[in-house]
Order: structure tokens, then C-alpha cells, then sequence
């Protein structure tokens, strides 16, 4: 299967497919002219992939850089340390980045790319359920700061992004949670037949039948939404469902407790909790969105009081001057946004 997200200049494919990871030479070559490339990994993808994708590639100079695994490498200090390895390798301004694993080194590889020499070619070969689904699409690259999550980034379009759902077979369950919570979050926004479909099945494996067809969709919703509003003003917004929660959660345990699929989960449930109360939202959305939940083991709240995220929410990156843009749900499948100041998360309970 292939998608083109179609975004002039910037325009790229993304190729659906059973096995790529093995035959990734031709589609490589197709976009890549120069001579060196640099693999971005991490100490648990690499062993499993790593010697597969250099072996394919070996008509270029490949090396690579292997990180500790985990959201607590995604931070602005580990920086300087990539740049130092893509020196010290004498990667210029015509040679290739590869981001080869989940989100993390989705987006540090990513934002590496965007920034090295002012910017190199990048290519995302997603292996996590959440990077293939969502984070490898669409451009969003950055770090964290110990303020809060993806508070430093640039937008970096891939070359190309190669998905090979069967790395998914590999991945720790932890991981296909985390996962689930941005899928779950597609069918929320944009796709009630999505969301159904995924109530259907009886476990991850059980839909796993599906999985191309399952991250087609996703990307499909998000391929629209980018190239509609490629900057984040306006119908992409939609693809932050939960996430102003999600990242304060996040941040609040720093990186540690929840996983941020796990924290959107959270999230999507608190928002909606509070726009049923409201009667913006029609009534048992709620309680449909925790079924799907919980069939796939997410969590619906962290027993927190909002009290305890304000710092981390307030700085938001959809909080201009103190105006955030949440985003609702009228009902599962239709989002819209609704632009209020924090004290609308201060009326909940717990979170
Ligand atoms: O690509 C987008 O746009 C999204 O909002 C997708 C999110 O799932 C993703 O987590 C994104 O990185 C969050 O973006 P941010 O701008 O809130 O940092
Ligand atoms: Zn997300």
C-alpha cells in the first residue's frame, strides 16, 4: 500500500508493507543519490534490525549512532552528542539521516536532521505501533525540556517513510498499548467506523488480522490534516485529542509512569469527561471511548488532582496568551475545537 502526502516540494511517499524491512535497497535508492548515511537507533531496535538494514544498504558508507531506549532520551542535552557522531562521520549537507525505530528516535532523529548543518535528508523507517501509525507522518520533529514535552522542534519532512507492520510482531506489549491510544484516538477524531471496527475485535492480536488496512486508515486521517493545515492552526489541531493532558501527565511523572499513549488515553477520557458535563458532547461518548479503552488495556485516569498538571499545561503549545484550543468531541467521530482558558480542565475531580 502507499500514501502520498502530497505537500509540493516537501512531498513523500509512505509504503505499507509486509517484509519491507527486508527489502528496503530499491525504494531507498529511488530518493537517495548521495554516498553516506547515518542510522539513528536505539539499544533495542538496532540488535533486532540494525545488521538487516546496513546489509541492504551496503552500496553507501553506512554507520549509525545507537541511543539508550526511552522517552528520557529525547531531551535537549543528548543533542550535542549526535552532532559530535554525524561530524566525527563527515555527514554533509547531500547525505541521509535514517531514523530506524519508535517515536523517540522518530522525532530526536528527526529533529537532528532538521537542524544538522541546517538540515539533511531524512528518511523514517517507524518500527513501534505509535510511530507507524502516527508519529513518522506529518513532519513534527523535536526533544523535550524539564518544563514539558516536544517544547523544542522544527517541522522535517521524511524523504520517504517505510513501514513494515510486521517489526510490530517483536514489539512489547507496553508498546502496542501505547500504540492503541493514538489508533483509538484516529476513530475519536475523524472516523466512527474506525472506531467501531476496533470495538469489534477481542484483543491486539485478534486485530492484527487487519493491521495494514488499521494504519492505512490512520494515516490516511493524517495525511488530510496535514496537508490541510501543515503548521498546526487549524484542522490538525484535531490530532491533539487528549494531548494537553496526555503531555502534562507525562511530564508530571517525568517520562517515567506512563507511556504517551497511555497518557492521551487519560487525557481523551478527562476532556471528554468534562465536555458531556457541559452537554457539548452527546451523552454515553464518554463511556463508549472507555470500552475501547480498556479492551486494549489503557487507562482511563491517573487519580490525579488538574491542580498537580496547571504548570505543565499552561505551557502548551496550543496556549496563546492564555487562550487554549482543546479539542472535543460533538461525538465519536467528529472533533471540533473549543478555545477556553485552563479553568476548564480546574473543573474536574481528579484527572
Ligand atoms: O502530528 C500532529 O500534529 C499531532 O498532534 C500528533 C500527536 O499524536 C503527536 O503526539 C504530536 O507530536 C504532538 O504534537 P505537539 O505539537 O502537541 O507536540
Ligand atoms: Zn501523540
Amino acid at each position: 500500500m502507499e500514501i502520498k502526502v502530497a505537500l509540493e516540494k516537501d512531498s513523500y511517499s509512505i509504503i505499507i508493507e509486509q517484509g519491507l524491512i527486508n527489502n528496503l535497497k530499491a525504494y531507498v535508492s529511488d530518493v537517495f543519490k548521495g554516498q553516506k548515511i547515518m542510522i539513528i537507533s536505539d539499544d533495542h531496535v538496532f540488535p533486532l534490525y540494525g545488521k538487516k538494514v546496513k546489509e541492504q544498504l551496503k552500496d553507501y558508507q553506512v554507520n549509525e549512532i545507537v541511543i539508550p531506549h526511552g522517552e528520557t532520551s529525547k531531551r535537549f542535552d543528548i543533542l550535542p552528542s549526535l552532532y559530535t557522531q554525524l561530524l566525527d562521520y563527515h555527514i554533509t549537507r547531500t547525505d541521509l539521516i535514517i531514523a530506524l525505530g519508535g517515536g523517540v528516535i522518530g522525532d530526536l532523529a528527526g529533529f537532528t536532521a532538521a537542524t544538522y548543518l541546517r538540515g539533511v535528508a531524512l528518511i523514517q523507517i517507524p518500527t513501534s505501533l505509535l510511530a507507524q501509525v502516527d508519529s513518522s507522518v506529518g513532519g513534527k520533529t523535536g526533544v523535550d525540556l524539564a518544563q514539558g514535552k516536544n517544547l523544542v522542534g522544527a517541522f522535517k519532512h521524511p524523504m520517504l517513510v517505510l513501514i513494515d507492520p510486521l517489526t510490530l510482531k517483536t514489539l512489547d506489549p507496553h508498546f502496542i498499548k501505547d500504540g492503541m491510544g493514538e489508533v483509538i484516538k484516529y476513530g475519536c477524531i475523524k472516523d466512527k467506523h474506525l472506531f467501531h471496527q476496533l470495538l469489534s475485535y477481542s484483543s491486539f492480536d485478534d486485530l492484527y488480522q487487519d493491521i495494514d488496512s488499521i494504519i492505512y486508515q490512520c494515516i490516511n486521517i493524517k495525511r488530510e490534516a496535514v496537508e490541510k493545515d501543515l503548521f498546526d492552526f487549524g484542522d490538525r489541531l484535531m490530532l491533539n485529542f487528549g494531548h494537553t493532558i496526555g503531555h502534562a501527565i507525562e511530564q508530571y511523572y517525568h517520562y517515567e509512569k506512563y507511556s504517551h499513549g497511555e497518557a492521551v488515553s487519560i487525557g481523551m477520557c478527562a476532556m471528554t469527561a468534562i465536555s458531556e458535563e457541559m452537554n457539548l458532547t452527546k451523552k454515553g461518548t464518554l463511556e463508549k471511548i472507555k470500552a475501547c479503552l480498556n479492551l486494549y488495556g489503557l487507562p482511563v485516569t491517573a487519580h490525579l488532582s488538574p491542580n498537580d498538571l496547571i504548570k505543565a499545561i499552561s505551557l502548551d503549545k496550543k496556549n496563546i496568551h492564555n487562550t487554549f484550543s482543546f479539542v472535543l468531541l460533538k461525538e465519536i467521530g467528529e472533533s471540533f475545537i473549543y478555545k477556553h482558558n485552563y479553568n476548564l480542565i480546574l473543573s474536574l475531580e481528579e484527572v
